[in-house]
């Protein structure tokens, strides 16, 4: 083909999804009475929207740290961080992440409708759309026909159901969720692992999810970020390639089985040994 009518020849532009999450360099020390506490330590990476990343890693090597710097819960020493293109703090001041914790922390005083309407009565919607939007995420969560329980009326796993749509109800593009399951049983742990990956799907979110669990990183993620304590680094970031509509059994395969190994080699390279 000549120059010219390769010039002719239009081109198709290949966009890169846009960065949710974006951290360069960053760095948090804790100073306390018995010294600095080296929690993040040269932390680089960047998620795209729409990603469900893991971070996995023994207790004390920041996960739940970083996931309080996304969240401009905590304030880095160094380094930077955008957040939906944003500082932290834009991003929190304009919702743009729902937060959920291991504990469901409902208010038991309160129905699951009225506690995932709260948000909402904290932004000041008027009564119908609070209760539009609750029913909504109440269903996306398979919790239609118990907005009217109180939580002690529901299981561990109902409750967590009933914290994801409390977190989803002003309809944030970032989900946080720090261990959400890791109270739970294994066999309501795979099930909402399944509800999740299907919620995930059908929201197109982008989520950072923090586990111990090497099989619950390995089914649901996308991306994970294998971290070592002192100081807190990363030490390897794996792609997951599986299909989005996975199922638990994909479990079997040995693709599945050769990133697990590669997630518990990395631990294990990152473990000190004494902890
Ligand atoms: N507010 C704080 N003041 C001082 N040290 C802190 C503070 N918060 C966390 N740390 C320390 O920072 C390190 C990282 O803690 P972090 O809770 O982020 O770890 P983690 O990986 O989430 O652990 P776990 O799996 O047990 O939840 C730990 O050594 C912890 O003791």
């Amino acid at each position: 083909m000549s120059a010219a009518n390769a010039s002719a020849v239009p081109r198709t532009e290949v966009t890169p999804p846009p960065k949710a999450i974006s951290v360069r360099g960053l760095d948090l020390t804790f100073a306390t009475a018995d010294g600095p506490v080296y929690a993040l330590s040269d932390i680089s990476i960047d998620i795209a929207a729409g990603e469900f990343v893991s971070l996995i890693g023994p207790s004390g090597c920041g996960k739940t740290t970083l996931m309080r710097v996304i969240a401009d819960l905590e304030q880095p020493t160094a380094g930077s961080i955008e957040v939906d293109g944003r500082t932290p703090e834009e991003a929190r001041l304009a919702r743009r992440y729902g937060y959920v914790f291991q504990a469901p922390a409902l208010y038991p005083w309160r129905t699951i409708e009225r506690n995932v309407m709260l948000p909402l009565e904290i932004m000041g919607l008027p009564k119908a759309e609070r209760l539009e939007r609750a029913r909504k995420q109440l269903a996306l969560v398979n919790l239609a026909g118990f907005e009217r329980k109180f939580p002690w009326q529901l299981s561990g796993g109902m409750q967590q159901r009933a914290s994801i749509a409390r977190a989803l109800s002003f309809e944030p593009a970032l989900l946080l969720m720090d261990e959400p399951f890791g109270a739970l049983d294994e066999i309501v742990r795979d099930h909402l692992n399944e509800e999740l990956l299907k919620l995930w799907r059908a929201t197109a979110k982008t989520v950072v999810f923090v586990t111990h669990s090497i099989q619950e990183a390995v089914f649901l993620s996308t991306k994970i970020v294998v971290m070592s304590p002192r100081p807190g680094r990363i030490i390897d970031v794996i792609d997951c390639d599986f299909p989005r509509d996975r199922d638990l059994s994909i479990r079997e395969t040995p693709e599945f089985i050769a990133v697990a190994h590669r997630v518990r080699e990395g631990l294990r390279a990152g473990h000190a040994y004494g902890d």
